[in-house]
């Protein structure tokens, strides 16, 4: 797991170590233009010297693009830079590497149609786009707007016939901190970000216009010599799973745990199933499906090494429950509201690692208080948004609500917040799945980019996901790990799968998963 930061915080750390003297801004901004410069070698190692059209903004993302252009320079590309603003007007770093750069080359003041044409003429070469990084707090300014339309015209280009496209930090218009487009956003195919990824990076607010990775290209983070201490409050982003996920010789069985996952009425049986074959793949060492009486014959069809048990309703829950070898529970899939208003209370009751997901939400939107008051630190709620907006509809709103000014209020902010008022962990779902706990701990985990899951979207791929979770709480994860492990292996095995996948694919998929991760 890395580290992802808000922008608040980066600056916080940036002016500490300004301030303590450890380094100066400066150096800071050199490094920063330097790593800029070895990316684009790295990412694009058969792009030739030609033509790099440098647009440079009133800020310190400013200040990087004159060192990029100066480096550049140097390694024999011929600059074309434009500056917005007035340069007597650039803080003082930045009108530092303007004045170095001034001597070397033109600044060519701001002209918007130009740099449209200049856009659509571009066959190949460079483009950086240093206007605005982490400090652009308001939409994009209106003489960006034709610019904005030579960006999208872009990307509408084969890769080979136009240039390559790098950000400098964060897309401009980009809102660092939920990924969202503060009207007229960018995009690159490369985004170089200094010393930690921020959240919108890796956010992935839905469109139009989509924001966030979608328009980040390539990420890489450079190293500008920061204290690498680990911010208070960060974001982990979830690039592998945090915890053992083999067994050992010895276990056996009850020592990898045994998970009960409740199913409904007659009929209603697949999502059950799916959450328990998921629970049985990631390896809890017994699974068993609780269902309805009129359910037990379309279930014992189906399942072999699944158990299977009858149950009518919470009070008889509650007596199994007496048998502390059950010790992770999986309710909602397929559960009906009615039967999940009878079982949750008595799974809640239990004190035991619980999963609630699907039913067992939607069947408290109405009045979520007395719910929330029987949550404990071992459940994971797992909503997608539309069950989010039902049980926090305050929280849904102000991310929905439009964004005029910045930093905009993101996911991981709402998921804490939810986390901090169900009184468990949260699990917010969708290509960037957020998790939170009631501390403020949080994950996020990604799959954009590289890591793109798009067969995910598929009816019951939210059981499997359940499923997983209540697996990794059997074999004794906490809540939070269960969750952020459970999202990464879900993704992992979509991926490992393909087009075409479907729901049933992705508990059959986890050998290869974990045959990949070495167990
Ligand atoms: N502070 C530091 O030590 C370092 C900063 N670095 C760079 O500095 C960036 C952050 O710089 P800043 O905080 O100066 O902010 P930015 O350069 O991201 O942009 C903010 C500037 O744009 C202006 N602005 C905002 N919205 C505007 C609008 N709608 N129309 C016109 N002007 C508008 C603001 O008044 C401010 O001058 C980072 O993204 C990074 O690229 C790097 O050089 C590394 C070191
Ligand atoms: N485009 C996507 N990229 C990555 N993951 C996705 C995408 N769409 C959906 N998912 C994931 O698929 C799952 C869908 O869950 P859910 O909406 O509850 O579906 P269902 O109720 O049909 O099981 C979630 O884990 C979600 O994160
Ligand atoms: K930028």
């Amino acid at each position: 797991m890395s580290e992802i930061l808000s922008s608040a915080q980066m600056r916080g750390i940036e002016q500490q170590a300004i301030a303590s003297g450890a380094v100066a801004g400066l150096e800071l901004m050199e490094r920063a233009g330097a790593g800029v410069v070895a990316q684009i070698a790295t990412v694009f190692p058969d792009l030739p010297p030609s033509t790099a059209l440098i647009l440079c903004g009133p800020g310190n993302n400013g200040g990087d693009g004159f060192v990029i252009a100066r480096l550049l320079h140097e390694r024999g590309w011929d600059i074309d830079l434009h500056l917005l603003g007035d340069p007597a007007r650039l803080p003082p770093d930045a009108r530092s590497n303007y004045q170095r750069w001034a001597a070397i080359g033109p600044v060519t003041p701001w002209n918007d149609a130009k740099i449209e044409d200049l856009l659509d003429k571009m066959a190949s070469g460079l483009v950086v786009d240093a206007l605005f990084g982490t400090g652009l707090t308001r939409p994009m300014p209106p003489e960006t707007a034709r610019t904005w339309h030579g960006f999208a015209t872009l990307l509408h280009r084969a890769q080979n016939a136009r240039p390559q496209v790098v950000a400098v930090d964060i897309p401009s218009g980009l809102c660092s901190d939920s990924g969202r487009d503060f009207e007229g956003a960018f995009w690159a195919d490369l985004t170089v970000s200094f010393h930690r990824a921020k959240w919108g990076h890796y956010l992935a607010p839905s469109g139009p216009p989509e924001g966030g990775a979608a328009r980040c290209g390539l990420v890489v983070t450079v190293d500008i010599g920061l204290p690498q201490a680990p911010a208070p409050g960060s974001v982990q982003l979830v690039e592998r799973p945090s915890s053992f996920l083999g067994k050992t010789m010895r276990a056996h069985k009850y020592g990898h745990g045994h998970a009960l996952v409740l199913a409904g009425g007659a009929g209603k049986g697949g999502a059950a199933r799916l959450a328990a074959r998921a629970a049985l793949r990631v390896g809890a060492g017994l699974v068993t499906v609780a269902a309805s009486q009129p359910a037990i014959a379309e279930h014992a069809a189906q399942l072999t090494a699944i158990m299977l048990r009858a149950l009518p309703d919470g009070y008889t829950l509650r007596g199994m429950l007496q048998d502390e070898r059950l010790n992770a529970l999986c309710l909602g899939p397929g559960l009906g509201a009615a039967r999940a208003q009878d079982m949750v209370p008595a799974a809640l009751w239990a004190k035991r690692a619980t999963v609630l997901d699907a039913d067992a939400l939607t069947a408290f939107a109405d009045d979520p208080a007395p719910y929330f008051a029987q949550l404990h630190d071992k459940v994971v709620l797992t909503p997608h948004l539309g069950e989010f907006r039902q049980l926090f509809p305050d929280l849904a709103a102000r991310l929905a609500a439009p964004v005029s000014r910045g930093p905009a209020y993101s996911k991981i902010e709402a998921v804490r917040a939810a986390a901090a008022r169900a009184g468990c962990v949260v699990l917010l779902k969708g290509p960037d799945t957020v998790i939170a706990d009631p501390s403020g701990r949080a994950a996020l985990h990604s799959a954009t980019g590289a890591n793109a899951a798009p067969w995910l979207a598929t009816a019951g791929s939210g059981d499997v996901l359940a499923g997983l979770a209540c697996g990794l709480m059997a074999r004794g994860h906490s809540a939070f790990d269960a969750a952020a492990n459970a999202a990464w292996l879900h993704a992992a095995a979509a991926r490992a799968f393909g087009p075409g996948l479907i729901a049933e694919d992705l508990p059959e998929m986890l050998p290869q998963v974990f045959r990949e991760l070495g167990l």
